[in-house]
């Protein structure tokens, strides 16, 4: 059964209570988006998290972008050996804990990129947009020096050294696209745009614990259709955002979960078609009324609609014959 999933803050609030009180009993820690952005986390740190998280009834499904991580690796600068080391290390952790999934990605230099916070939407609630156009096409930041082969044998590095622990330690890792999904953002080339990309990523260790992150709105930004390529990965993903875009990967906005093109029940009856049981979470939602936008995607009225409409969703695909 899928399990729905919201990122929740590190240390309990009113939205834990919330989530609780929709019936979503699985947390996504990404500490990134909401936290104190950190990302080394030692065996106590997370066994303290995963303890607390029990306690209030919550599992700790996923560790997400907030993992040890960085550029260093990416970029195969000095230091990547022992940042491997202890990212295995914290896989390792995470399998003794219990956590099941870790979602990375291999977007270096600038994270998800957007070119607007404050996109007017339905009746007035803000939603983000990207404009290729905006930003410039190189040359890339001061300090970044990488190519697309460099980042491909990087990444082909990175799996053929962590993806035998992850199976060791019962831990399914999910790689988040590139988003935007484009050959390069500011200049710096990203590789992991396509489902051809994804395919060699899959085949660099042909393992279910190499798999997907299916964040929707990136294969929706790809223009590929997105029932069709969730049935094509199947049981290769391992972690579904759940969200819609409108355009294409040079000019998009986000929006709000039932208002975008894509068919978002076939999208949930794929998933249900392919045997998908991980944890799926509700992404970048639009800031409503009474909220600051300081968070842009991650306010939380957006996320209490969006988990109504995905549980409504689900139930209607679960009424599906078989
Ligand atoms: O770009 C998005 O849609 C994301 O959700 C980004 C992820 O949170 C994250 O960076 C994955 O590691």
């Amino acid at each position: 059964m899928v399990e729905l999933s919201l990122v929740l803050p590190p240390e309990p609030d009113r939205r834990w209570e919330l989530a609780k009180q929709m019936g979503v009993t699985s947390a996504v820690l990404h500490s990134l988006e909401i936290g104190d952005g950190k990302r080394f986390w030692s065996y106590d740190e997370l066994s303290r998290l995963k303890n607390w998280f029990e306690g209030a009834g919550i599992d700790l499904d996923v560790v997400e972008g907030s993992v040890p991580l960085t550029d260093v690796t990416r970029f195969g600068l000095e230091g990547r050996d022992e940042e491997i080391a202890a990212f295995k290390r914290f896989l390792r952790d995470a399998g003794r804990l219990g956590i099941p999934v870790v979602c990375y990605d291999w977007m270096g230099g600038i994270r998800w990129a957007r070119t607007d916070v404050h996109v007017e939407a339905r009746g007035g609630s803000l939603t983000t947009a990207f404009d290729a156009a905006k930003t410039g096409d190189g040359p890339p930041p001061e300090g970044i020096d990488v190519t697309r082969e460099e980042l491909w044998g990087n990444l082909e590095h990175f799996l053929r050294e962590v993806v035998p622990v992850a199976e060791e330690a019962g831990v399914k890792l999910g790689l988040h696209p590139d988003d935007p999904p484009r050959e390069s953002v500011r200049g710096i080339p990203r590789i992991v745009n396509g489902v051809e990309a994804y395919e060699r990523v899959l085949d660099v260790v042909d393992s279910e614990h190499n798999g997907v992150t299916f964040c929707q709105g990136n294969f929706a930004a790809m223009g590929v259709d997105v029932p069709e390529t969730i049935r094509h990965f199947g049981e290769r993903i391992n972690f579904v955002h759940f969200r819609d875009v409108e355009g294409t990967a040079d000019s998009f906005v986000e929006t709000w979960h039932d208002d975008g093109p894509t068919d978002m029940l076939a999208a949930m009856r794929a998933y249900r078609e392919v045997g998908f049981e991980g944890p799926m979470r509700p992404d970048h939602v639009p800031t409503m009324a009474g909220e600051q936008n300081t968070k842009p995607g991650y306010e939380t009225k957006g996320r209490l609609f969006a988990i109504g409409y995905m549980t409504g969703l689900l139930e209607r695909s679960r009424s599906d014959p078989k």
